[in-house]
C-alpha cells in the first residue's frame, strides 16, 4: 500500500553539497566542551609525552660534545639514566593518553550514535520515503564514528604535534638560526603544496562516504529483495549495479591513493633536500667552529621532530575535515524537524473513542497534483468505514492521514472534536492499531512480534491475544511454539500466519482506532475464514477503517466510501450503493463475475455489467 521509496542508484552522480564548516565547528566546540575534562587530562599527558620525547634526542649533544669530545665519562651514567627515565615516562604517558582519550572518544561516539538513531526514527515518513536507508544507517554508524578525530586522539595529536614542532623549532633557532631559516623555507614550500593537495583531496573524501552509503544501501535492498531478484533472474543486473558502485568507490579511493602517495614522495624529496642543506651549511658551520659536532647531530634529530608533525598534521587535518563533513551531515538530521517536536505544547487527547471527522481535506505529495480532493465524511465512534476504489484512487493516502504520517494541505481531521494537528502525537498514535497487507515482522520470536505493540505484556496476555487472532492453532504445531524465530520480515511464516500474528499484535495493543488493509484474496478459503473471524473479533467496538480489496468482505461495513481520483464519488451502505446502481455496483458486479469465472478458459472474458457506472 505504500509508494516505493525514491532514491538514486549507486550509478548516479549525486549533487555535491558544500560542508557547512561554521555549523560543524559550532557542534565540535559543543562536543569539546562536553568532554573538556578528559581533553584537558589528555593535553597534560600529551605535554608530558612530548617533553619527555625531547630528552633522548637532546642528550645526543651532551654525549657527543661532553662525553666523547671532552672525555667527561662521569656524565655518561646520569645522561643514560635521564634518557631511560624519559623514555619510560614517554611510554607510560602515551599509554595513559590512549586510555583516557580513546575511551572518552568511544563514549562520545556511542552517545552521538544513540542521539542520531533516536532522532532519525522520529523524523516524518516523507523523510524515509526520500532517503535511502543505507544513507541513514551510514549517518548513525560511520558519520558518528568520525568524531573520534575531533575529540579523540586526532585533535590531541594535532595539538601535541604543533607543540613539539614549536619547542623543537625554538631549539633549532638557538643552535643555528641561518640553517633553520633555510630549512623552514623548504618546509613552508612543502606545507603549502600539501595544503593545496588536501584542498583537492577533501571533496573526494567527502564523496567517498556518500558512495559507500549508496552502495551498501543498494546492496541491502538487493539482499532484502532476494526473492524478487531471483524470480526475475536479476542477479546479473544487480551484479552490474553493484560492480558499478564498487568501481566508483575504487576510483574514488584510487584517486586519493595517488594524491597521498604523491605527497609522500614529495616529503621524501623535501627531507632529502633538507638533509643535503644540513650537511652543507651545518658541515661548514662545524668546520668554522660556529657549531659543535654534538650541535649538528642533535640538529638533525630536532629537524625530524619539526618535520614529522608537519606531515602528521596534514594527515590528521584530512581526518578532521572528514569528521567535520560527517558532523555536518548529522547536523542536517538534527535540524530536520521531528514529528513530535512540539508535542509538549500540544493538547492531550481527550476522547480516543470519539468520532473521526474529515472536513474538506485536500492533500498532495507533489505541489499542484492533489491526491485527495475535498474529502468530507464522519466515521462514528465504534463503526466500520470501508474505502473502495480503483488502484491509485487515494485509499492508502487517506489512511496515511488518519495515521498522521501525512498532514492535510487544507481542511481538518478531528477525533472526538479535537484537531489531529493539535494533538500530542504519542497520545494519538497510542490509540492506533494496524493490520496491513504486508505486515512487517521483526526477526525475533512469534511472542516478541506479538508483544511489539505492548512490550510490557505478560505471557498470558500474549497467548490470549494469539488465541483471539487464531494464531494458537498454527503456533502450537511449531516445535518451539511461541519461541519460534520468524526470520527477517517474518519470512519463515506463511502469508496467512504473518497476517494472524499482525492481528494478534493489534489485539494486544487494544486500539481505539483500527486500520485494516485486507489481503484475504491470496489465502485459501479455510485461512480466509479464520482470518476473517479474527478480524471480526478485532473490529468489535473499535472505530475501524478498512481498505477493502474484496468487496464481499465489507458488506457489513457501516459506511462505504467510493474513491475515484482522490474524490469521494459515492457513499452509503452496501445495500444503498447497490440500489444506487453507480460506480460501486460496477466494481461489485465486475469483481463478482471475476470470482465466479476464476476458472474460465482463455478467451472467455468477463464483461462488466455496466461500463458507464
Ligand atoms: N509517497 C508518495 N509520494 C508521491 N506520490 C505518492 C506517494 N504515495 C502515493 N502517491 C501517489 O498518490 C496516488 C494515490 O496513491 P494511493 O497509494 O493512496 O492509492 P491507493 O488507492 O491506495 O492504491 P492501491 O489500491 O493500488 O494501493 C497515486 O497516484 C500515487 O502514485
Amino acid at each position: 500500500m505504500t509508494a516505493p521509496a525514491t532514491g538514486s542508484t549507486p550509478g548516479d552522480k549525486p549533487a555535491k553539497k558544500p560542508t557547512n564548516y561554521k555549523a560543524a565547528w559550532a557542534e565540535t566546540r559543543r562536543l569539546m566542551w562536553q568532554h573538556r575534562g578528559s581533553l584537558a587530562i589528555g593535553l597534560v599527558l600529551m605535554l608530558v609525552n612530548r617533553l619527555s620525547g625531547l630528552v633522548l634526542p637532546g642528550s645526543v649533544k651532551w654525549i657527543v660534545d661532553e662525553v666523547l669530545t671532552k672525555g667527561r665519562l662521569e656524565l655518561l651514567t646520569p645522561i643514560a639514566i635521564a634518557a631511560g627515565a624519559a623514555t619510560l615516562l614517554q611510554a607510560s604517558s602515551s599509554f595513559a593518553l590512549s586510555q583516557v582519550i580513546s575511551v572518552a572518544a568511544q563514549r562520545a561516539i556511542t552517545e552521538l550514535r544513540r542521539r542520531v538513531q533516536a532522532r532519525v526514527l522520529r523524523l516524518p515518513v516523507s523523510f524515509f520515503d526520500s532517503t535511502q536507508s543505507g544513507i541513514l544507517i551510514n549517518r548513525v554508524m560511520n558519520d558518528a564514528e568520525g568524531i573520534r578525530n575531533l575529540i579523540g586522539t586526532g585533535i590531541i595529536q594535532l595539538v601535541g604535534g604543533m607543540l613539539t614542532a614549536a619547542l623543537a623549532l625554538g631549539y633549532l633557532f638557538y643552535l643555528n638560526w641561518f640553517l633553520t631559516v633555510a630549512t623552514l623555507v623548504f618546509l613552508a614550500v612543502f606545507g603549502g603544496i600539501m595544503a593545496y593537495a588536501f584542498v583537492k583531496l577533501r571533496p573526494i573524501f567527502r564523496e567517498r562516504s556518500k558512495i559507500q552509503a549508496e552502495v551498501s544501501g543498494r546492496l541491502g535492498q538487493a539482499m532484502g529483495g532476494a526473492r524478487v531478484v531471483k524470480v526475475y533472474t536479476a542477479e546479473k543486473r544487480e551484479e552490474v549495479v553493484f560492480t558499478k558502485g564498487a568501481h566508483r568507490l575504487f576510483r574514488n579511493i584510487a584517486s586519493t591513493i595517488t594524491g597521498t602517495s604523491a605527497v609522500g614522495a614529495l616529503a621524501t624529496v623535501i627531507i632529502g633536500a633538507v638533509g643535503v642543506l644540513i650537511l652543507v651549511v651545518g658541515g661548514r658551520s662545524v668546520a668554522a667552529g660556529e657549531m659543535t659536532l654534538g650541535d649538528l647531530i642533535s640538529y638533525v634529530f630536532f629537524v625530524g621532530l619539526v618535520s614529522f608533525p608537519v606531515v602528521q598534521m596534514a594527515n590528521i587535518g584530512t581526518q578532521i575535515t572528514e569528521a567535520f563533513a560527517g558532523l555536518d551531515r548529522i547536523r542536517e538530521i538534527f535540524e530536520t524537524p521531528t514529528e513530535d517536536e512540539d508535542d509538549r505544547q500540544r493538547d492531550v487527547l481527550a476522547h480516543a473513542n470519539g468520532d473521526v471527522v474529515f472536513d474538506k481535506v485536500w492533500f498532495e505529495y507533489r505541489p499542484g497534483i492533489p491526491v485527495l480532493k475535498d474529502i468530507t465524511f464522519t466515521a462514528k465512534a465504534g463503526t466500520t468505514t470501508a474505502l473502495v476504489g480503483s488502484s491509485g484512487s487515494g485509499k492508502s493516502t487517506l489512511i496515511s492521514l488518519i495515521l498522521a504520517f501525512n498532514r492535510p494541505l487544507t481542511g481538518r481531521i478531528t477525533i472526538g472534536g479535537q484537531d489531529l494537528t493539535t494533538l500530542r502525537l504519542r497520545d494519538y498514535r497510542g490509540t492506533l492499531g494496524v493490520v496491513l497487507q504486508d505486515n512487517f515482522l521483526f526477526d525475533g520470536t512469534v511472542a516478541e512480534n506479538i508483544a511489539f505493540s505492548r512490550p510490557g505484556a505478560t505471557r498470558e496476555e500474549i497467548i490470549a491475544a494469539a488465541r483471539v487472532a487464531n494464531c494458537d492453532e498454527f503456533v502450537s504445531q511449531f516445535p518451539d511454539g511461541y519461541e519460534t524465530i520468524v526470520g527477517e520480515r517474518g519470512v519463515k511464516l506463511s502469508g496467512g500466519q504473518r497476517q494472524r500474528v499482525a492481528i494478534a499484535r493489534a489485539i494486544l495493543a487494544d486500539p481505539q482506532v483500527l486500520i485494516l488493509d485486507e489481503a484475504t484474496s491470496s489465502l485459501d478459503s479455510e485461512s480466509e475464514r479464520t482470518i476473517r473471524e479474527a478480524l471480526k473479533k478485532l473490529r468489535a467496538g473499535r472505530t475501524t477503517f478498512v481498505i477493502a480489496h474484496r468487496l464481499s468482505t465489507i458488506r457489513s461495513a457501516d459506511q462505504i466510501l467510493v474513491l475515484e481520483q482522490g474524490e469521494i464519488v459515492e457513499r452509503g451502505s452496501h445495500r444503498e450503493l447497490m440500489a444506487l446502481g453507480g460506480r460501486y455496483k460496477v466494481l461489485h458486479d465486475t469483481q463478482h463475475a471475476v470470482e465466479q469465472d476464476l476458472f474460465v478458459n482463455p478467451g472467455e472474458e468477463v464483461v462488466p455489467l455496466d461500463a458507464n457506472g
